[in-house]
């Protein structure tokens, strides 16, 4: 028994003595610690503060050591209780934050937040104390922490909160206040009051968006609205984070809320403009300062006749000069280096059709990022462009034969003429009657007397040199500028081609087959004095004279007076002495 007795109390010893010596190691690397730290026995009771700690609390080590953790360590008001006990006997290995607690010291309480390692084999807990996190004047640079803080959530318009989850108490930063726009003097932020400023049609959502969230534990953003104290909606952006205690249960949730309504106005905005290109009917392109295509919308494809992908690879080249201009969309960007719009007409290129003519507007812009972009509206005039050239077509070429009529042969012959004074080149004018063509129409009907005169008409336009016009002077009669006339040999085969060009047969049922000729006038100007009208009376006199002698006579009128042309010489019903121009 004795002998057993010896045993224990020397096993007793020797287990204090190496407890004793595990403590003094601890202590040694415990006082060099920057944060005050406690060794608390697992029921409680104080083991071991470090200087850190003794200072906090400024009472002496030993006078530390007789207090419990409890009395440091304060349940508070929230509802904290002197769980330790419970804790460190249920989680004989954890290692975690206890979040924030409140603690006595020598100048009153504070929150400090708490962190824990079980240390099993002393069946001790280390406990970590951190500095408060609110303003002490005692404690500059936390007072200063908590101004940058404070400031660098004005400038960015972010607020920070932490939700306890076991009080509900919800600490709000002045920025949180602002934006939820209460007073942090008289406003007691509670999970309650938050909820009570929730928009009513979100607060469900976004009270089931928390739970499920939550129960993942993970950090998590939600959307939601809330109704101001003016009645004003604002729509914010809370990001969560979730702190969990060693046993799994959440400690407290703290984050960020940003003010997005602004912003979520500019989206909007935004939205609504990109739906108004995309949905417009006019073609939009964005490029760049190198003329790459930054963007296009579908009516640019659809008109273009390519996928966006196509066209936002394609080269600028894809816009061509328009009728009114001979710029490329390359040529364009230089302009702009001068000014900021530009419009004018243009052709897009397209895969498989005609270039379509359109109407651009290029507007240089300076986006946010100091680069110049510039804007392309493109309208579709194709219409336009073909209703013009219809009426251009009514104006100046007969309808029948799609020859140049009387306006437009003027207009050319004034051209010519004052081409040839300045060339001092001579230049023939050259009217043609047509003989027998009463009969078609009488025989045969008008819709045969009108496809002889469109054969007529092409014949005679494919006798002439590439530079000659030849034109519908009106009824049955034609006028052909001939603005290089060349010499006697080239005249009198041209005049013989004419001759040709306007000697057809119609055939008739049952009868002799109709013949249609022409009697030509020519009149001839050598750089003189001589005005358009003058000349055309002189061809028209020539003409007349050659209808009178009948048949396919030609005469010409060489200023002086009439003559019969050489080229005539032995053909039909020619008289008097021929006569080159
Ligand atoms: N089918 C058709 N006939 C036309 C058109 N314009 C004029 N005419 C007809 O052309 C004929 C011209 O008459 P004329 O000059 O006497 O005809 P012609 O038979 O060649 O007689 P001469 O010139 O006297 O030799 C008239 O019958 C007009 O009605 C037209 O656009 N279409």
């Amino acid at each position: 028994m004795q002998i057993l007795a010896v045993v224990t109390v020397l096993a007793v010893a020797a287990w204090a003595l190496w407890c004793t010596r595990q403590l003094r190691r601890h202590r040694r690397w415990l006082d060099g610690a920057a944060d005050p730290v406690l060794l608390v026995e697992r029921n409680g009771r104080i083991r071991f503060a470090n200087r850190q700690l003794c200072q906090l609390l400024d009472l002496p080590a030993a006078q530390v050591r007789r207090l419990r953790l409890e009395q440091i360590v304060l349940p508070d008001s929230d509802g904290y209780g002197p769980v330790w006990a419970t804790l460190f006997s249920r989680h004989s290995r954890f290692v975690g934050s206890l979040g924030l607690r409140q603690v006595r010291y020598r100048a009153g309480l504070e929150r400090m937040v708490i962190d824990a390692a079980a240390l099993p084999e002393d069946a001790l807990v280390l406990l970590t104390l951190r500095p408060p996190s609110r303003q002490n004047t005692d404690q500059p640079h936390h007072y200063l922490a908590q101004k940058l803080l404070q400031t660098a959530e004005a400038d960015a318009g972010i607020g920070s909160w932490v939700l306890q989850m076991a009080s509900g108490r919800l600490d709000w930063s002045r920025e949180v206040h602002r934006i939820f726009g209460t007073d942090p003097a008289t406003f007691r932020a509670t999970e309650s009051a938050y909820f009570e400023r929730v928009h009513p049609a979100d607060r469900a959502r976004v009270r089931a968006e928390l739970d499920a969230k939550m129960a993942l534990q993970q950090p998590f953003d939600i959307e939601y609205r809330i109704i101001r104290p003016d009645g004003d909606i604002r729509d914010l952006l809370e990001r969560n984070h979730i702190h969990c205690l060693p046993d799994g249960t959440i400690d407290h949730l703290w984050g960020t809320v940003i003010d997005m309504t602004q912003h979520k106005q500019l989206q909007r905005q935004l939205q609504l403009a990109q739906l108004a290109v995309e949905h417009s009917s006019e073609a939009v392109a964005i490029a760049d300062g190198d003329m790459r295509w930054l963007y296009v919308n579908p009516a640019l494809c659809r008109i273009a006749g390519r996928d966006e992908a196509a066209l936002l690879a394609a080269p600028p080249s894809f816009l061509l000069p328009g009728a009114d201009t001979a710029l490329r969309g390359r040529d364009l960007l230089s302009l702009l280096g001068e000014r900021h719009h530009w419009q004018g007409e243009l052709r897009i290129a397209r895969r498989g059709s005609m270039p379509l003519p359109v109407l651009a507007s290029v507007s240089r812009v300076q986006d946010t990022g100091g680069g110049a972009e510039t804007v392309w509206v493109f309208t579709d005039i194709s219409r336009i462009k073909e209703s013009e050239r219809q009426l251009q077509s009514l104006a100046f070429f007969d309808g029948l034969t799609g020859l140049a009529n009387r306006t437009l042969f003027n207009e050319q012959l004034e051209r010519a003429l004052q081409a040839s004074r300045a060339a001092g080149t001579p230049l023939a004018l050259v009217f043609a009657d047509l003989n027998g063509f009463k009969q078609v129409n009488d025989r045969l009907g008008h819709q045969a007397g009108d496809e002889v005169l469109c054969r007529i008409a092409t014949r005679l336009s494919r006798a002439v040199r590439s530079g000659d016009l030849v034109g519908r002077w009106g009824g049955d009669e034609f006028a052909i500028l001939l603005p290089a006339c060349g010499d006697a040999a080239a005249q009198a085969a041209l005049l013989q081609r004419l001759q040709q060009a306007v000697s057809i047969t119609c055939p008739q049922p049952a009868a002799a087959p109709l013949a249609v000729g022409a009697s030509f006038g020519v009149a001839c100007f050598h750089g003189d004095a001589l005005t358009a009208t003058a000349l055309l009376a002189q061809a028209d006199q020539a003409m007349y004279r050659a209808k009178s002698q009948g048949g396919g006579a030609v005469w010409l009128h060489d200023g002086q007076g009439l003559q019969p042309f050489a080229a005539t010489a032995g053909s039909e019903a020619a008289s008097g002495q021929p006569a080159a121009l």
